[in-house]
């Protein structure tokens, strides 16, 4: 699967519009009051508890319901803006949306789904996103004879083909099973890296969101409790309960140094000539590599220690040291590694004994295994 969509585009299809809002909505007794502005490029993602108010938002910006109050902005094209009592419906929002469900009109083939309100612009789309998203072999069936995934990808397809400047995608990968759920991150990963419109993706599940997302925006109780890149939102340790469910991780971007064949390990840059080793990704040196190292997988020492089962040994700095209200037990470290930034939680005991201080050197141990990644 090495399909494109961005080489080759007319560069008529390349946009830079970021979204722009300020709302506030009552739904019953549930008041949404957002101010928000995402990136022109990648991946948005929208994680909260259920309930936190993820798809009304969600609602919003497609057009299928409307603020109270408020103006939502893609560049500077205005959707809405109740001061002057202006609504764009949704059909001319140029906004595509992938629903939990694929929606699919059940009398046409695959084919005529795809083409339905296919705008002339979009003509020279339909090849690059058919192989982009495998769904060549499945023009000619009816999507009653599709398999979840299938139809999930076809509903992709058919809101990439209206031309959007925008998509929306509430948690396309619920309700597949395991492998299928693979499958389809799979495509839509290769989506993202190839697609050069922003994407906003709600999903309960933080190992998605650390897959796909490059910014994450924290929704509690109907306002933004933090938006931010995926990193920078991780790394702070006053976030650490918003995002319990990411299991207090790093999420660091790398690149692939070298393989290791005979072990079957990959060595990634992290800068400042420090590599971390990992096991085997099917990668090219110099690819894109994301891994999540999950806190309990750093240990600290304060020197070089010979031997070890850790497999990296790298070069840190104490940046910042917290403490997290529930937990009296722990300190949390927000460590300097090369170019990046990695979190560690050690008990207040080793802290102590060991005598860290924010500023100080130390040696980062991790392990070489429990890494999730995307490339
Ligand atoms: N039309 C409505 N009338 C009254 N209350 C509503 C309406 N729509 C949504 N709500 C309430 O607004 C709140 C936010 O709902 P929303 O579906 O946006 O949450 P969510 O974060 O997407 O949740 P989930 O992750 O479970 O899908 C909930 O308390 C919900 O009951």
């Amino acid at each position: 699967m090495d399909a494109t969509l961005g080489r080759g585009m007319p560069t008529s299809t390349r946009h830079e519009h970021g979204l722009r809002l300020d709302v506030s909505k009552q739904l019953g007794t549930f008041t949404l009051d957002v101010d928000l502005a995402l990136p022109t490029h990648g991946v948005s993602a929208f994680f909260g508890a259920s309930g936190s108010g993820k798809t009304s938002l969600l609602r919003l910006i497609a057009g299928l319901d409307r603020p109270d109050k408020g103006i939502i902005q893609i560049g500077e094209r205005c959707l809405v803006d109740t001061s002057r009592s202006h609504f764009l419906p949704p059909h001319r929002r140029r906004v595509g949306v992938v629903f939990q469900e694929a929606r699919l009109f059940p009398h046409y083939r695959v084919r005529g789904n795809l083409t339905y309100g296919m705008p002339a612009s979009a003509r020279l789309r339909f090849d690059p996103i058919v192989d982009l998203l495998g769904i060549g072999d499945l023009l000619d069936r009816m999507p009653g004879m599709l398999s979840g995934g299938e139809a999930r990808r076809v509903s992709i397809g058919r809101a990439l083909l209206t031309d959007p400047e925008l998509l929306l995608m509430d948690e396309p990968l619920t309700g597949l099973d395991g492998p299928r759920k693979q499958e389809l991150l799979r495509y839509i990963l290769s989506l993202t890296r190839d697609l050069e419109i922003p994407i906003v993706y709600i999903s309960h599940d933080p190992k998605e969101i650390s897959a796909i997302a490059d910014h994450l925006v924290l929704i509690d109780n109907g306002t933004i409790a933090a938006s931010d890149s995926l990193d920078r939102v991780l790394n702070r340790i006053d976030l650490t309960a918003q995002v319990g469910g990411f299991d207090a991780a790093s999420v660091l971007d790398t690149r692939v140094a070298s393989h290791d064949r005979e072990y079957a390990l990959t060595h990634l840059d992290l800068g400042d000539d420090q590599t971390l080793v990992v096991p085997h990704i099917e990668a090219q040196v110099g690819a894109r590599c994301r891994v999540r190292v999950p806190v309990r997988d750093v240990a600290l020492a304060l020197s070089e220690t010979a031997q070890s089962s850790y497999r990296n040994h790298l070069d840190a700095v104490i940046k910042q040291v917290g403490t997290l209200q529930d937990n009296p037990t722990s300190i949390e470290l927000l460590l300097c590694v090369g170019g990046h930034h990695l979190r560690a939680r050690l008990t207040r005991k080793s802290y102590d004994e060991l005598g860290l201080r924010q500023g100080m050197p130390v040696k980062a141990l991790i392990r070489c295994v429990a890494f999730d990644m995307r490339h």
